[in-house]
């Protein structure tokens, strides 16, 4: 390139981000050019620099350095150098020498870089094309953020993560029964509400136990990287808020909550979603609120999603629980009194539920659903279903429909969600084995000494300082209290019968015997665990990990991988009460209680490390038990008064809360404790019925709506089985530079070539990268390998690489065809919508980036229904980079004018593009708001403010939408050539 002169304006091929650059001095050998903006001086040689002369034309509009603007109408030349004459902003005709044209002025558009002479690969432009047709497809999938997570699909946590996670702002409760998934609810919420741009900054506080599961159910199933913060990871950030560091954060609830400081810190940050699992834990009085009710509950009143964990949300007694329920909605639950009421409504919902599938039938039958509804649109469908004149169908919707309204309209379904293995199925059979053992002396003497003085209990307490009823159920615990008596010198573990029954039940070959399988031991106190592997150590030569409150996380986590392991995993692994909840353990059919917790919920808790989503095997409950001893009556309490073994029931807490002091008080007396027992089962089976009747079939019947659940994984299923995924995939993974290479079985390995751009998620120049497939089961099958899909963050990160930048947005190409006479241009040109909104709006599930293709021929013909993208793009071929400025910048003018051609027949799409996108805005939020008005009329959980909210939104969207500009987006030049070229 000659004709340099000082005071030109050039830009860098190579380095266009310099912006533009001014000759400082040029000879015929060098050039040297000053990038004002980046402070960037370059010499090149005089003949082969890779510089691109700016010259404007008419249309073009162009900054000046000291800010104002100009349309170029016209321009000349004086000593080299070229002045712009055109109108600026205020219409006022001006001249703008090029000298004083702004340092800033970007060529990231696609008409001033093609305009330049910037021109990307032929095939850049192709997966620009492809990428927005894709994104624009996926972003309004109903699945998205659904879709990408490894998990199996299962009706009942789909529903529940497409129902909370459309909220505006959820705050629901969820309370499956333990080991359903709610983990893997919240996840697929949080994934969701992270993917839809409704949620940035989420805080998740679990206990300490359970932290590193957490982190790894995050990365290994969403893909999602969170940080997690303890006290020491928290000092390292010195003065600074170390809840500031990562966009998702969790903390063990343990740690937090005893540390005013760092809760300040938690507070002063901005979180769109809070997750707290295990939230029983969070207990309330009226006298009393805990120190993590009290930390959850400042948190929750500045943070706007809330989501709540727990399979017993009653554990802590009825109070506490409608305290959690106010955390997640003040206005609502503002009287326990009042929400006990309104339950006793709650059976004649269910009732008339029932009597919608006898419809239409009995005059009885239609007088209980008149009985529960007032509102003009139910009235009316029940008219349509009573009508025998109306055919199937439209009873079948009616139905279908008044059961949703009905749902919605009266149950606290929109607050909690409680899903049971009654209801979900198929989930194995739990068998009790209880062992009779003799007590030994040393708990004889006592227990004897109990039974002959009524004064005993007192002198016990005070002498073990333990609480009644536990230092009667707990024998090892007391024997241990008593250290002091001068019987009482040998371990406990070295008399006690259980731990050799144990011994022998883990060498048994037989069936009966544990032999060839894992087994969990779960005991009431931290103690009596790590005394028990003593023993089976010392006695028995046995290695037994240990799993308790007082171990740091990493020992928890070693212990739990020990057991885990399968092949040289142990045996057996010894757990205390609080130590092992939530933890997943569904790998072992085999459950010890060495003893018996106090709690019915607490049983529960302990089957359910076994009982989860995934066990393939019938349970195997074993509990040892000393003959006559409190522990035993403990155990008929459990058997006969409520068959606590059998299944969960879900309400021990009641009647643990009517029983609880009676049933201690009995623990050494046969007679009462039959009246106990007798007493319980009359009050399980009343409040069984009940609630059955009542209150938890209304939480069944809304936990999971399976028409909603199918449509959900079909949507799912749909993008799974998108054949598009892989050919677009295997294009953008050659035009990164990530080497891929099948493995066989449907996987394979991605991994970084030396020419790979950077940055991408999981790969990095000179490391092995990783193996991937496409198939859902495949991934659940295989930890190690990732599952590859529109949400992938790989994907994720090249399609927003593309789209948010500069890549492939001008392309020039030759087109060889016999009928078409060489030298002529065609323009391919992809123009694209704007149109800015919070992000919160999650605008693109109605209008996400749309493209308009537009292919002009020289003359300016539109030939876009003609010749589709596809047919186009296999018949193109590409060129050298040289080639393809020298022929841009023969054709500026003719290129120029097919640019304004093609804007104009671009906006002839705008008007139905928009139209469509707020049809179906409308139509969606009207729909919602409608029925949220309807149900605030009935069910106060429906929150003011969520109604508010969806009205704002409808109207911000509505003028977002209206808003909505075409802008050129990229742009191909195509250059037709003979056949012999
Ligand atoms: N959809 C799913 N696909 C694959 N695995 C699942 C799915 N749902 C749950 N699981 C597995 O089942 C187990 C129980 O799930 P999760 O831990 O979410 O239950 P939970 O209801 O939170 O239990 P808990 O009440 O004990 O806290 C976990 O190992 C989880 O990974």
């Amino acid at each position: 390139m000659s004709d340099f002169s000082p005071g030109q304006r050039w830009i860098s091929d190579g380095e266009a981000e310099l912006g533009l650059g001014t000759i400082l001095s040029c000879d015929p050998r060098s050039v040297t050019v000053l990038f004002g903006a980046s402070q960037e001086t370059r010499t090149y040689s005089s003949r082969q620099a890779p510089l691109t002369r700016v010259a404007f034309g008419s249309g073009d509009r162009i900054r000046a350095a000291s800010g104002w603007t100009l349309t170029v109408d016209d321009s000349k030349e004086s000593e080299g150098l070229i002045v712009y004459i055109g109108e600026d902003e205020q219409g006022e005709l001006r001249e703008l020498p090029e000298a004083q044209l702004a340092d800033t002025m970007q060529f990231d558009q696609a008409r001033d870089r093609l305009l330049t002479g910037q021109v990307d690969r032929n095939d850049w432009f192709d997966l620009r094309f492809r990428t927005l047709h894709h994104h624009h497809r996926v972003e309004q999938n109903p699945a998205l953020g659904l879709a990408g997570p490894r998990i199996d699909l299962i009706p009942h946590q789909l529903y529940i993560a497409d129902e909370v996670a459309r909220r505006h702002a959820p705050r629901v409760l969820l309370a499956d029964e333990v080991g359903l998934g709610k983990t893997i609810e919240a996840g697929l919420i949080l994934h969701r509400l992270l993917l839809t741009g409704r949620a940035e900054r989420a805080l998740v506080l679990v206990p300490a136990s359970l932290t590193h599961q957490w982190l790894v159910e995050l990365l290994r199933r969403f893909a999602l990287e969170v940080t997690l913060l303890d006290e020491q990871q928290s000092l390292a950030h010195g003065d600074s808020n170390p809840f500031e560091t990562g966009q998702l954060v969790l903390a063990s609830q343990d740690w937090l909550f005893a540390n005013p400081h760092r809760q300040a810190q938690a507070q002063a940050c901005q979180w769109d979603l809070l997750i707290v699992d295990e939230a029983h834990h969070l207990d309330w009085s009226p006298d009393h609120a805990g120190p993590g009710y009290a930390c959850v509950g400042r948190l929750a009143a500045d943070v706007p999603g809330l989501l709540l964990l727990t399979a017993t949300p009653e554990q802590m007694g009825l109070e506490s629980h409608f305290a959690r329920l106010r955390l997640l909605d003040p206005d609502r639950y503002h009287s326990l009194e009042r929400f006990k009421e309104e339950e006793q409504h709650y059976v004649e919902v269910a009732e008339a539920i029932d009597a919608l599938e006898r419809l239409p039938g009995s005059a009885e039958d239609h007088a209980r659903l008149a009985a529960v509804m007032d509102e003009a649109d139910s009235l009316a469908l029940l008219d349509t279903l009573a009508n025998p004149e109306s055919g199937e169908p439209q009873q079948a919707n009616a139905r279908q429909q008044l059961r949703d309204q009905l749902l919605d309209r009266h149950g606290t379904g929109r607050v909690m969600f409680r899903n049971s293995r009654r209801h979900v199925g198929g989930f194995p059979e739990r068998r009790l084995h209880v062992t009779e053992l003799e007590p030994p002396s040393s708990y004889r003497r006592v227990l004897g000494r109990l039974e002959r003085d009524e004064d005993y209990l007192d002198e016990l307490l005070i002498e073990t300082g333990l609480d009644h009823p536990e230092v009667l159920i707990y024998l090892d615990s007391m024997y241990r209290a008593l250290s002091d008596d001068p019987l009482n010198t040998e371990p406990w573990w070295q008399f006690d019968p259980r731990v050799t029954w144990l011994m022998e039940k883990l060498a048994d070959t037989g069936e009966s015997g544990f032999a060839n399988d894992k087994v969990l031991v779960i005991a009431h106190d931290r103690e009596t665990a790590q005394g028990l592997a003593e023993g089976l150590r010392v006695l028995g030569g046995m290695h037994a990990p240990v799993f308790h409150e007082g171990l740091s996380l990493v020992e928890r986590d070693r212990a739990a991988a020990a057991f885990a392991d399968e092949e040289e995993g142990s045996q057996v692994l010894v757990c205390s009460e609080i130590g092992s909840e939530g933890r997943n353990f569904q790998f072992c059919r085999h459950l010890v209680m060495f003893d018996l917790p106090l709690h019915p919920d607490q049983l529960e808790q302990r089957i359910g490390r076994l009982d989860r989503i995934g066990q393939r095997h019938a349970i195997e409950l074993h509990v040892p038990v000393f003959t006559g001893s409190p522990g035993e009556k403990l155990l008929r309490w459990y058997r006969e008064g409520m068959d606590a073994f059998s299944a969960p029931h879900a309400v021990g807490s009641e009647i643990f809360d009517a029983f609880g002091d009676a049933l201690a008080d009995a623990l050494l007396d046969e007679e009462s404790l039959t009246e106990v027992i007798t007493e319980t089962r009359a009050l399980f089976e009343s409040r069984l019925a009940e609630r059955d009747a009542g209150r938890n079939r209304l939480l069944e019947l809304n936990a999971c709506r399976h028409e909603r659940a199918d449509e959900v994984a079909a949507a799912i299923r749909e993008l799974d089985e998108d054949r598009a995924l892989p050919r677009y995939l295997e294009l953008a993974l050659d035009i990164f530079g990530v080497d891929s290479q099948e493995l066989g079985g449907g996987i394979m390995h991605l991994q970084p070539s030396p020419q790979m751009l950077d940055g991408l998620p999981g790969l990095a120049k000179g490391e092995d990268g990783f193996s991937a497939t496409f198939s859902r089961s495949r991934a659940l099958a295989r930890d190690d390998v990732h599952r590859l899909s529109w949400e992938h963050p790989l994907l994720r990160e090249m399609m927003g690489r593309i789209i948010d930048g500069t890549m492939g947005n001008t392309a020039l190409a030759l087109l060889k065809h016999p009928s078409l006479p060489a030298g002529r241009v065609m323009a391919e040109l992809i123009f694209r919508t704007h149109c800015p909104a919070p992000r919160t709006l999650h605008l693109n599930r109605f209008l996400p980036p749309t493209a308009v293709r537009v292919l002009l021929d020289e003359s300016g013909v539109n030939l876009t229904d003609k010749i589709s993208f596809t047919g186009l793009s296999k018949n193109l071929r590409k060129v050298k980079k040289a080639m393809a400025r020298d022929l841009i910048r023969s054709r500026l003018d003719a290129l120029r004018e097919l640019l304004d051609r093609g804007e104009q027949e671009a906006e002839r799409e705008l008007p139905s593009i928009v139209e469509s996108a707020q049809v179906r805005m409308r139509e969606e939020l009207d729909g919602e708001l409608a029925r949220l008005v309807a149900l605030a009329r009935h069910n106060p959980a429906v929150r003011d403010d969520e109604l508010t909210a969806l009205r704002d939104e409808r109207s911000a969207l509505d003028t977002a939408i209206e808003g909505t500009r075409l802008r050129l987006d990229a742009v191909r030049v195509i250059v037709t050539v003979g056949e012999e070229s």
